[in-house]
């Protein structure tokens, strides 16, 4: 029989299932973060988190018109802002942009999303269907992993500029945003979270939704090594399949 948690008891669970289940201990993240992947591999993994990136304002978007509350669509707004920016050329989508262009990306190919990983495309729309379908409780506290990126971020920054001879400060300079962004977004999700959830089958269902969205980024860097690292098997017409795709 599950028993109702104190708020406090309720947070301490959710940071087990990130401490757990998190993509800061994806093997592909160590190896990206560890200099142990070449340009090419690199490359993939830019290309296929664009797809991520771009469905990330549109789960917001979607997660705004589902709920009649302003004050939550006021603050969840400043989401949309970060990545779409208030002018043409602003904003995190457009930083991801240079990211890739700085690795060496065509910029329409990586915006077509056509070259992504078939189940990168998969996992990110379960996220954006799950945002839909599932109740606000669940699809507010799904934004949860966002409570565990500042650290992988700094590392990820710190350990690609020392590894990899390709990857400059300003190619990189998406993630500085999301240092100042995540922490905000992350303490106001937390804090709806643990006071929306008041009941028992509440709090297990938005550890359930914490424990969903570790498995959609998981997943995404599952279909990275298995097509780029081990055993490297790239589906046809994905991003390095065969020389008549590249
Ligand atoms: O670099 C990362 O490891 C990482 C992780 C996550 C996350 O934990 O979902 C996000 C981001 N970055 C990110 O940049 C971002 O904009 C973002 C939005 C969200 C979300 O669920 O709303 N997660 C994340």
């Amino acid at each position: 029989m599950t028993v109702l948690m104190s708020a406090d008891e309720l947070e301490a669970e959710l940071r087990s299932v990130g401490a757990a289940r998190y993509h800061n201990r994806h093997p592909f993240h160590q190896l990206l973060h560890g200099g142990a992947l070449n340009r090419r591999q690199v490359q993939a993994w830019a290309l296929n988190r664009y797809c991520y990136q771009a469905a990330i304002p549109i789960k917001d978007a979607t997660l705004i018109a589902r709920t009649d509350d302003p004050d939550l669509r006021r603050l969840w707004r400043q989401r949309l802002i970060d990545h779409d920016g208030t002018a043409p050329g602003e904003g995190g989508i457009v930083r991801w942009l240079a990211l890739t262009e700085g690795l060496g990306l065509d910029r329409d190919m990586v915006t077509s999303r056509t070259r992504a990983l078939p189940a990168t495309r998969f996992a990110v729309q379960a996220y954006v269907d799950f945002v839909r379908d599932r109740p606000l409780l669940e699809a507010v506290a799904s934004s949860l992993t966002e409570m565990f990126s500042p650290t992988i971020i700094s590392e990820r920054v710190a350990g690609m500029l020392a590894n990899y001879n390709f990857i400059t400060k300003e190619t990189l300079s998406y993630f500085n945003a999301r240092l100042d962004q995540a922490p905000r977004d992350a303490d106001f999700a937390l804090d709806y979270v643990k006071r929306h959830a008041r009941t028992p089958d509440q709090q297990q269902a938005v550890i359930a939704a914490l424990g969903f969205k570790c498995d959609v980024l998981w997943a995404q860097l599952d279909a990275l090594h298995h097509a780029y690292v081990m055993p490297g098997m790239i589906p046809p017409g994905a991003f390095g399949y065969r020389d008549t795709w590249s």
